[in-house]
């Protein structure tokens, strides 16, 4: 099966999947698809497609040949996650010929990492959530992407990047650190943590799901009942499997929902039978004659096939840290996302913009619109809207504003079932936060009107 590249718009003809709404079957060869079939985005007929190789996913370092010309040095981009790749996309809309270099540890397949936690759900395995490889991306951005490939050092007086075995020097006119978040893991003992799982990207996806295929797992206990651990939650049992989640705080979502708005989340996932822990923490995970026997500090245990460790996210700083770079909670930067490095910026879930650290995909998109014009001439603050996060529960779908840290006010509720209306008003009654459960989340437009904007 091969795929053909629509080379003025992009879109992409894939043999397995046809394209059933012009009537054409999966599984239909390209020289069987109709001579007088056009592009369905953008018009163009069967002779303006490419094939496009599918390169196979590179799993050694390949470099090219280091960029020494400081004047034409190339923009480097650090990270081809939804930050790194986004920024590429806006960019090119600017401006089509600087050279463009993204550098990735990863095998650089463009994916989307909120669907990670719909891969049960959704019924899709890894490959069916890479969107493209790192060829075509390349191709797409006219870009060359540099796979499994770290940058261990960032020479910021001299401009230029060391990579791989740190003997590669590529001199960049501006440098974009997108390096993304690591998972958070805890302190837990035992000789099965190698059935411990942190689902973080593309490849932990797969490993996971390989794993879970190999071990032929029946139940799956989670550590931390947040944003992570309740999707992955809904997500296994959608896909037929038991549950037992592990949360220290007292009900699902606690850092993001006031109580009453997780526990109806609790209640619908209950429903669906999911068990919760809630108060102790998970201090051990040793191997059992079948499985693995997760130990809580309260004396419990629970007996699972594996476990999915979801207790959050950190900013990868360490790169920037050990350069001489500002980090804080993030790698810091102001509103146009210029690092304490000249030339040097950051975005995405690395970032702690203007005291800001989001981890969300509506912050990055802010900023790859603005940055994108910084890097091509016109200096551009990113400004950020109200920006809800919409939580993938659907056994209970979730809506969430949180206020602002330290924002004075008090929360009212409006309680049907596990449908609950959460609003947070200050004194003078103006919104300041929602959270929104079941039913009531199709009041969100109506509640974002009213929300002040998080970085006006
Ligand atoms: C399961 C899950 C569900 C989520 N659901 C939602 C949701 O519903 N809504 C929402 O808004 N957000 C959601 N998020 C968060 C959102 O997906 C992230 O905010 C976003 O994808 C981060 O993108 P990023 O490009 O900053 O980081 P990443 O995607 O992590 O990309 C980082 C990149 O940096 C590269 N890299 C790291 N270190 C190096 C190095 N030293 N050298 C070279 N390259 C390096 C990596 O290989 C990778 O390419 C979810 C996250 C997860 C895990």
């Amino acid at each position: 099966m091969s795929r053909w590249e629509c080379i003025v718009c992009g879109l992409v003809y894939d043999e397995k999947e046809g394209w059933p709404d012009d009537g054409i079957a999966p599984g239909t060869k390209w020289e069987d698809v109709p001579e007088d079939w056009l592009c369905p985005d953008c018009g163009v007929g069967k002779e303006d497609f490419e094939l496009l190789e599918e390169s196979p996913i590179e799993d050694t370092p390949h470099h090219e040949e280091p960029v020494v010309d400081k004047v034409h040095a190339p923009v480097v981009i650090l990270g081809t996650g939804l930050a790194g790749y986004g920024l590429a996309k806006e960019f090119r809309k600017h401006d089509a010929e600087t050279p463009l270099i993204l550098i990735t540890s990863d095998d650089g397949r463009s994916y989307s990492k909120p669907m990670l936690s719909t891969g049960y759900t959704k019924d899709m395995s890894t490959d069916d959530l890479a969107q493209m490889d790192a060829g075509s991306m390349g191709r797409m951005l006219k870009a060359s992407v540099w796979t499994m490939t770290k940058v261990g050092e960032i020479d910021t007086a001299n401009q230029l990047i060391k990579v791989g075995d740190n003997e590669t020097a590529v001199h960049y006119s501006k440098l974009v650190l997108a390096l993304g978040a690591d998972v958070i893991r805890p302190p837990i003992e035992g000789d099965g943590l190698d059935k411990v799982y942190s689902i973080n990207d593309l490849l932990d996806f797969d490993d996971f799901r390989t794993a879970m295929k190999k071990n032929d797992a029946k139940k799956v206990c989670l550590i931390g009942g947040g944003l992570i651990g309740c999707e992955y939650t809904n997500d296994l049992i959608n896909g037929g499997f038991a549950t037992e989640t592990v949360d220290p705080l007292g009900y699902c979502l606690p850092t993001l929902l006031p109580e009453p708005a997780g526990k109806a989340v609790q209640a619908a996932l209950e429903e669906k039978g999911a068990k919760f822990h809630f108060g102790p923490l998970v201090t051990a995970v040793n191997n059992a004659d079948s499985g693995v026997k997760v130990s809580l500090n309260n004396g419990e245990t629970i007996d699972a096939d594996l476990v999915v460790s979801a207790v959050g996210v950190r900013p990868r700083v360490d790169l920037a840290q050990a350069s001489g770079i500002n980090t804080n909670r993030g790698v810091v930067t102001n509103r146009l996302l210029e690092t304490s490095a000249p030339n040097v910026y950051a975005m995405g879930d690395c970032a702690e913009v203007n005291g800001h650290v989001l981890v969300y995909v509506a912050p990055l998109m802010a900023q790859a619109r603005a940055l994108a014009k910084t890097l091509t001439g016109e200096p551009t603050e990113v400004s950020y809207p109200a920006m809800p996060v919409t939580i993938k529960v659907p056994a209970c779908p979730v809506t969430v504003a949180p206020p602002a840290q330290g924002a004075e006010g008090e929360w009212s509720f409006e309680i049907d079932g596990n449908n609950v209306k959460g609003e947070f008003r200050n004194a003078a009654g103006d919104l300041l936060g929602f959270a929104l459960t079941g039913d009531a989340t199709k009041q969100k437009m109506a509640l974002q009107k009213e929300l002040p904007p998080i970085m006006p």
